[in-house]
C-alpha cells in the first residue's frame, strides 16, 4: 500500500487516508463489523469502551474501540453492492483482517420469524459486484468456516435464536424484492425474483452479503455475515423496532470475534 502524500487517480489515497471512510492508518482494528445503515454506528457506540468516532463521509460512519475488552471497529456499508465494496476495500487497506456484516433481512420462510437471527453459511442472488469479482452470472459465495461456526456456536445464555442457512442478495429493495405497488413499466420478464432466490435453497433476502461473501476473500478479508429478522415475506409481518435485534447482533458478533481471535 502506498502512503504517498499525494493522491493519484488511480490511488486517491492522501497520506495513507482513502477517498471515502473518514478515517485513516491506525484507526482500523483487525475485527470489522458491518452494518448497513450510519444511524446505527451511534446506536452501537454506547455499548464500546474507549470509543473513537471518526465521523461521517456520504454513507459511512467509522468509529473504533473496544467491546469486553477486544478492540472492534464498527463501519457502516451503506445500501447494496456499491458502496459496500468501497468499504470493504478502504478497510482492507488500513490494516481490516476479518469482517462481519451485522444487518437486517427479511426471512422468505414461515419458520424465521421476524426476531431471529441467521447465521449465512453462504451467499447466492443477483448482485452485480460478486459478479464482477467473481466473473459467475449466479455466483454462490461462503462465509469463512471458523468465523460462520464461531458465530453460530455463540451462546449468550438467554433465548436467542440462531438459525443457519443460505441468503439470497440483490441490488434491488422495491423491483428485485417482488415490491410491485408500483409496477415497473419496463419490458422486463415478470418474474418473481423472491420465488426464484427460494428454489435456489435460500430463506432470507438482503442486499450486501453477497457482495462482502464474494470480494472480502479477494481482499484477503474473512468474511462472515450475521443478519436480523427485520421482516417475513412468508407471514406478511414486520418489524418496527429493530434497535434490540441490532444491539443482539453486536453482542453476538463481538463476542464471537473475541473468542476466536486466536485462531484467526
Ligand atoms: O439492515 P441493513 O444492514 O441496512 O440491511 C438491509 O436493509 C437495507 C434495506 O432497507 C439494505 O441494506 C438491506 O440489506
Ligand atoms: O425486506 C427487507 C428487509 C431488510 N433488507 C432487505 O433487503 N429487505
Amino acid at each position: 500500500m502506498s502512503t504517498s502524500s499525494k493522491p493519484t487517480a488511480e490511488h486517491p489515497f492522501t497520506d495513507g487516508r482513502p477517498p471515502h471512510l473518514p478515517c485513516g492508518p491506525g484507526d482500523i482494528c483487525e475485527d470489522v463489523l458491518l452494518p448497513g445503515d450510519p444511524d446505527r454506528v451511534a446506536l452501537l457506540a454506547a455499548r464500546l469502551d474507549d470509543v473513537r468516532d471518526f465521523g461521517r463521509r456520504r454513507e459511512f460512519a467509522v468509529i473504533s474501540g473496544t467491546y469486553k475488552g477486544h478492540p472492534l471497529t464498527i463501519c457502516s456499508t451503506g445500501i447494496g453492492g456499491s458502496s459496500t465494496e468501497i468499504a470493504l476495500m478502504e478497510l482492507s487497506l488500513l490494516g481490516a483482517k476479518r469482517v462481519v456484516r451485522t444487518g437486517g433481512m427479511s426471512s422468505l420462510v414461515a419458520e424465521i420469524p421476524t426476531g431471529a437471527f441467521l447465521c449465512v453459511e453462504k451467499a447466492t442472488g443477483y448482485s452485480s459486484l460478486a459478479k464482477l469479482y467473481s466473473g459467475d452470472e449466479n455466483a454462490t459465495a461462503y462465509a469463512d468456516r471458523d468465523l460462520y461456526q464461531a458465530l453460530l456456536r455463540t451462546n449468550l445464555g438467554d433465548d436467542t435464536r440462531i438459525v443457519s442457512g443460505m441468503v439470497g442478495s440483490t441490488d434491488s429493495y422495491y423491483y428485485g424484492q417482488d415490491r410491485t405497488q408500483k409496477p415497473s413499466s419496463g419490458t422486463a420478464p415478470k418474474i418473481s425474483y423472491l420465488k426464484d432466490l427460494q428454489e435456489r435453497g435460500a430463506v432470507g433476502v438482503d442486499m450486501e452479503c453477497q457482495t462482502v461473501l464474494s470480494v472480502a476473500p479477494s481482499l484477503g478479508l474473512k468474511a462472515a455475515c450475521l443478519l436480523g429478522v427485520h421482516g417475513n415475506r412468508a407471514t406478511n409481518d414486520w418489524l418496527v423496532d429493530y434497535e434490540p435485534t441490532q444491539r443482539k447482533l453486536l453482542d453476538i458478533a463481538g463476542t464471537a470475534l473475541a473468542r476466536s481471535q486466536d485462531n484467526h
